[in-house]
């Protein structure tokens, strides 16, 4: 343990992915920096491909970055991975929990693979059955769990060897919404109780909001913000006005008569969608309703809004967020002004040349991969 306030720095990080057919390979990080204090849940959110886990996989010592350096409690990642390894626990994306035994086996295994006797390993086992309300279906085969249990396991497994850093890389992706409230209280008790320190990655701007002190929006492979979820949306002045727009209509034509009116500012066109920003947009909302009527481009909807996440978001990359539908805005007429051309991939989307990228080490624990060598 170290004087540093943070369990986790990581600066200037840096990863391309060589990909047969893509000249340059794909970027996935290039100078991401954070820095995240002990005893917090430390939310990283971004769209699909953004660089989230690509980070979370050097931190967690699964790949190498080409550039940049990675402390976890002050042990250098890179050069120590194995004192790194005993000092975080790490739920993939994917389970990394064998189907075909028991929860209360898996636990075991997990226990005996951190090199705990059998009775300590049985004993851990059982508490930690018990500390995730799995004691019931502690005897039942993995693969009879319901997605929520499963989940609640895997996070049981990345704690056996009672890490000081938890890495939760999207711990809710596929649960409904019963399990994924439950899935929030347990991480808040984690960080709360418990006092580990949670780095968690997600596409949910909501789980972001709710569950992180303080979050890191990553896009195209760095931190384009950073704060906590109520400094962030407190950068936003006033409210944000959202309009839906017919078919058809052209964006600079759009953009040129709200630009005009002086109550509306940072007009960003997605589709058919307009967000802007208004000191008080219920009293913007007759003039701009106005203007676009005379123009011949009735709104067909119009809301306003407390800043979201998603204003933020919007903010800081040029694009809406809305990953939950793999919508992205593939026709926002300022796209260009914040591309740098790397990542033509839209959310969900493999780069060009890639059918669907493997990752390098998508289940277990590094413990488990190191056990699997
Ligand atoms: N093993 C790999 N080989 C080639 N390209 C990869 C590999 N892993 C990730 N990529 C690419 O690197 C970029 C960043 O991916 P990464 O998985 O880190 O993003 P992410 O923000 O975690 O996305 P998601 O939320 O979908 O997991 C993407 O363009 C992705 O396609």
């Amino acid at each position: 343990m170290t004087t540093d306030p943070c369990a986790v720095r990581a600066h200037d990080l840096g990863k391309t992915y060589s990909v047969r057919g893509v000249k340059g390979g794909v970027r996935a990080l290039s100078g991401l920096d954070v820095a995240v204090q002990r005893g917090i849940v430390f939310g990283l959110l971004g769209p699909n491909g953004a660089g989230k886990s690509t980070a979370i996989k050097v931190l967690t010592t699964l790949t190498r970055p080409d550039r940049g350096t990675a402390e976890i409690e002050g042990v250098d990642v890179l050069r120590h991975p194995d004192r790194v390894r005993r000092l975080i626990g790490v739920v993939a994306q994917r389970s990394g929990s064998d189907p075909r035994a028991t929860g209360r086996e898996n636990l075991i295994l997990q226990a005996r693979l951190y090199g705990m006797g059998g009775r300590a390993a049985r004993a851990r086992a059982a508490e930690l059955l018990d500390r995730f309300d799995l004691a019931e279906v502690a005897d039942r085969l993995v693969k009879t769990y319901s997605g929520g249990t499963q989940r609640r396991l895997d996070v049981a497994l990345g704690l056996v060897h009672r890490p000081s850093v938890l890495f939760l890389d999207e711990p809710t992706t596929g649960l409904d919404p019963e399990a994924r409230t439950a899935m929030w209280a347990e991480i808040q008790r984690l960080a709360g109780d418990d006092g580990l320190t949670v780095v968690l990655t997600t596409h949910y701007l909501e789980e972001a909001d709710r569950l992180a002190q303080r979050l890191a929006i990553v896009d195209h492979g760095h931190v384009v913000a950073g704060g906590t979820p109520d400094e962030l949306k407190g950068e936003l002045r006033g409210d944000a006005v959202h309009l839906e727009l017919p078919s058809g209509t052209v964006p600079g034509e759009v953009r040129a008569v709200l630009e005009a009116l002086p109550s509306v500012r940072e007009v960003r066109i997605a589709g058919r969608g307009v967000s802007a920003r208004s000191d008080n947009g219920a009293a913007a909302v007759p003039a701009v309703l106005a203007a676009l009527e005379r123009a011949g481009m009735p709104a067909a909807a119009v809301t306003v809004a407390r800043p979201s996440l998603d204003d933020v978001f919007l903010r800081y990359t040029g694009r809406r967020y809305a990953p939950d539908d793999g919508r992205d805005d593939r026709h926002d007429d300022r796209r260009d002004d914040h591309r740098d051309g790397h990542r033509d991939d839209a959310p969900g989307a493999a780069p060009p040349g890639t059918a669907s990228p493997a990752p390098e080490a998508s289940t277990g624990t590094p413990a488990r991969q190191e056990a699997a060598k």
